[in-house]
């Protein structure tokens, strides 16, 4: 994702990933794909940074947003301009395994399902950040997150091999170091700004799986 990076000094900074989830709301409240996809291509950058314990969890976002983005440079890409057109152009189409066949393991609709989980987590976590103070641990705070939200939809190996990487989670100052977003009075104003967007985003979503009962999709 172009910007993440700044071009000064080539470091990661996250105001900039999550300036892409603002991005991600149409006027009329619909939800960009694009963007969506933007901004956890930023995360998992993040992710990868803090080192190779999370190799597994980036990996499997990974193969997601490589999903994702193959549906929006495919040749129906024009179906796949925003969640909502998505979910429409997905269901008429008989595209989606309502029925828990497992005919149509990858698509869109079940892929954005994983990554729409796992923003609730996102929100979670940095609401608990947000927060924080200078003796809080992330390691803490990212397993309760975890609990209340990602965990509920994983078996047992996962929650155990997540719960093992979050141990060697740095502390806050060095976590807050790798945000780059400056000291930390000014990644809590970070936060704070871009948390409601994440926000909306997610509750939209969630709105729309309700609604076309896929909040369960296998
Ligand atoms: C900063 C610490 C980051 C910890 C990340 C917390 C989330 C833990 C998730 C553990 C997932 C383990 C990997 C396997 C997952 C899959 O089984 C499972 C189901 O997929 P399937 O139905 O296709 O089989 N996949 C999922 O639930 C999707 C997981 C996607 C996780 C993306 C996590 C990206 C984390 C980005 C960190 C950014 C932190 C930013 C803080 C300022």
């Amino acid at each position: 994702m172009a910007g993440s990076w700044s071009s000064d000094n080539q470091k990661f900074c996250m105001r900039e990933v999550l300036d892409t989830f603002k991005l991600c709301l149409s006027p009329d409240k619909e939800v960009y794909l694009e963007h969506y996809v933007a901004g956890w291509r930023g995360l998992v950058k993040f992710l990868n940074s803090l080192g190779s314990v999370f190799t597994f969890i980036s990996k499997d976002a990974v193969s997601k947003i490589q999903i994702l983005s193959n549906f929006l440079s495919g040749e129906s890409s024009s179906q796949y301009v925003t969640v909502q057109s998505m979910v429409s152009y997905e269901l008429e189409n008989q595209l989606v395994d309502v029925n828990k066949t497992g005919i149509h393991p990858e698509s869109g609709c079940r892929t954005l399902l994983r990554l729409h989980r796992a923003l609730r987590w996102l929100e979670l976590f940095l609401e608990r950040l947000r927060t924080s103070d200078k003796h809080s641990k992330t390691s803490v705070m990212c397993s309760e997150a975890y609990n209340e939200s990602l965990a509920q939809h994983h078996p047992w190996l996962v929650r155990k091999a997540a719960g093992l990487a979050f141990v060697v989670l740095p502390g806050r100052t060095a976590f807050f170091e790798v945000m780059n977003v400056g000291p930390p009075e000014q990644v809590v104003a970070v936060l704070g700004e871009a948390l409601p967007l994440i926000l909306e985003v997610y509750q939209i979503t969630e709105d729309l799986y309700a609604k076309h009962h896929l909040l369960d999709l296998p």
